[in-house]
């Protein structure tokens, strides 16, 4: 059983007025849960454009997220927020346009694929280890950024097999924290039911949507100038998988939604897995007796004739289990929206169409009455008998049913490895000064950094 409880964000003991709960709401959306928010089955808020519901009560949450989803489709929220840099892509559409883009895009996300790209994970963690190499002294590692940029360096190697080279990594990181933040005050802004056309959050965010999407609608440009130059040899490559992919008529995406599919899989495959590992390194920094059982499981698999391979996968439990649980104490996605498309009872209540309904891997993940010691960093929960049931009906960092996560095998792996990898190379240690603060905005990460000291080991 661990001892070690990560930072959290202040809980309330009273509860706001609506509009003093949308005013706070503005900077994180965590930090207007009460105590309360943590017990209960449903809780509701009044907002201006209507009524929005938390539900935290598992069998209705696994109906909603298991119904029809033009039942239950994505938040319209969700696509004003996202719109400007994810066009129509695959994390906001809806309808048909999106069944289309997910039964073309699925191929090149299942399991056997995923092994394939494991050699372009490993590179991009090799070249991860040689920068924190030049840290790995003692001295303060801000090690939020260092995940951002091999997470996104794993995203361009994947996608476009290529390195994310350091100019672009700066250019993508400072604009799409800007966009983040100016995306989720426009979010909030549509919330208070104020008109889009004045939101001056919408309009200075689209600055940085552009600047994301014209980098990466150039790569996919730059893609097809290449496959007409040479037909003959295209790279194997996500972009390749998807530009090869047909829909039931045999029709190709077009080059405009190709760039929508790849900003997608970009920005929802980095953001995510990085926050995530920098919560896990922060929090085996705390936990040494975690980290020396995780290190001695990892020499034991770098000790493997032929060395780390997708095959040593079954040697890591504990490795996964570390990623499992950061995901449950740290949900990236902490908040999964959806409108409700007609009228009808909820528990005791009558919830309007137009309503949107919340359901919260944050809340889930740390209820009161789901879990033992909720707060309690404790990977062995996963190997319990005890907690099973609690896993497998209040545990959805991927959320579920049709909508679930594409890229979760993906995440899965590349979690694996760079843990991996940061535990057979370094001995992590915590700054006790710098607590980290987490922040729910599009994405939960940590509002002032997260920040460990490595130590170099001999290998
Ligand atoms: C730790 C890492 C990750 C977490 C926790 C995560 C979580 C999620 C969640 C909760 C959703 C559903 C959101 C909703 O329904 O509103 C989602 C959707 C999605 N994720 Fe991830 N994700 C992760 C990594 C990735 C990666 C690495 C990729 C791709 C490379 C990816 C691609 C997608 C896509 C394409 C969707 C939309 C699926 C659809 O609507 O059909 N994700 N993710």
């Amino acid at each position: 059983m661990g001892n070690v409880v990560g930072p959290m964000p202040n809980i309330r003991t009273k509860k706001l007025n609506p509009v003093a709960r949308i005013l706070q709401a503005r900077h994180c959306s965590i930090n207007v849960l009460y105590e309360r928010s943590y017990v209960m089955k449903m809780g509701d808020i009044w907002t201006p454009r209507g009524m929005m519901y938390f539900i935290n009560q598992p069998d209705i949450v696994s109906r909603i997220l298991h119904s029809d989803p033009d039942l239950y489709p994505k938040s319209d929220l969700m696509g004003a927020t996202l719109h400007q840099v994810l066009g129509n892509g695959i994390f906001v559409s809806k309808g048909q346009t999106w069944r289309r883009q997910r039964k073309m895009m699925t191929p090149a996300f299942e399991l056997a694929r995923i092994s394939e790209v494991f050699d372009l994970m490993m590179d991009a963690a090799k070249a991860m280890k040689e920068r924190l190499d030049l840290m790995a002294d003692g001295q303060e590692v801000r090690i939020d950024f260092e995940m951002t940029h091999v997470a996104a360096d794993i995203i361009f190697r994947t996608i476009f097999s290529e390195p994310l080279t350091r100019e672009d990594a700066e250019t993508i990181f400072s604009a799409f924290n800007s966009y983040q933040e100016l995306a989720y005050e426009h979010g909030v802004w549509s919330m208070a039911g104020l008109p889009q056309a004045f939101s001056l959050a919408r309009m200075r965010a689209q600055k940085y949507a552009r600047i994301i999407r014209t980098m990466l609608g150039r790569m996919v440009h730059r893609r097809f100038e290449l496959l007409a130059a040479n037909p003959e040899n295209p790279p194997r490559d996500i972009l390749a998988s998807l530009i090869e992919a047909t829909d039931d008529d045999g029709v190709h995406f077009t080059e405009s939604e190709l760039t929508d599919q790849i900003a997608v899989l970009f920005l929802a495959g980095h953001e995510t897995s990085a926050s995530t590992m920098a919560w896990a390194i922060y929090l085996l920094g705390e936990d040494r007796e975690i980290q020396k059982r995780m290190r001695e499981e990892i020499d034991l698999v770098f000790a493997q004739e032929g060395g780390f391979a997708p095959r040593h996968f079954k040697l890591m439990k504990l490795t996964r289990d570390v990623f499992r649980e950061t995901l449950r104490l740290y949900p990236p996605v902490p908040f999964v929206p959806r409108d409700i498309t007609r009228d009808e009872v909820i528990r005791d209540k009558n919830v309007r169409r137009g309503s949107t309904i919340f359901v919260s891997p944050w809340l889930l993940h740390r209820h009161r009455k789901h879990w033992k010691n909720p707060d309690v960093f404790d990977p062995d929960r996963f190997s319990r008998e005890d907690e099973k049931e609690s896993i497998r009906t209040s545990y959805m960092p991927f959320s579920e049913g049709s909508r679930v996560c594409l890229g979760a095998s993906f995440a899965m792996q590349e979690g694996a490895i760079i843990l991996a990898m940061m535990t057979r190379y370094f001995v992590i240690a915590p700054v006790e000064s710098r607590v980290p603060k987490p922040v729910a905005r599009l994405s939960l990460r940590s509002e002032n950094g997260v920040f460990v000291k490595l130590l170099r080991r001999q290998t």
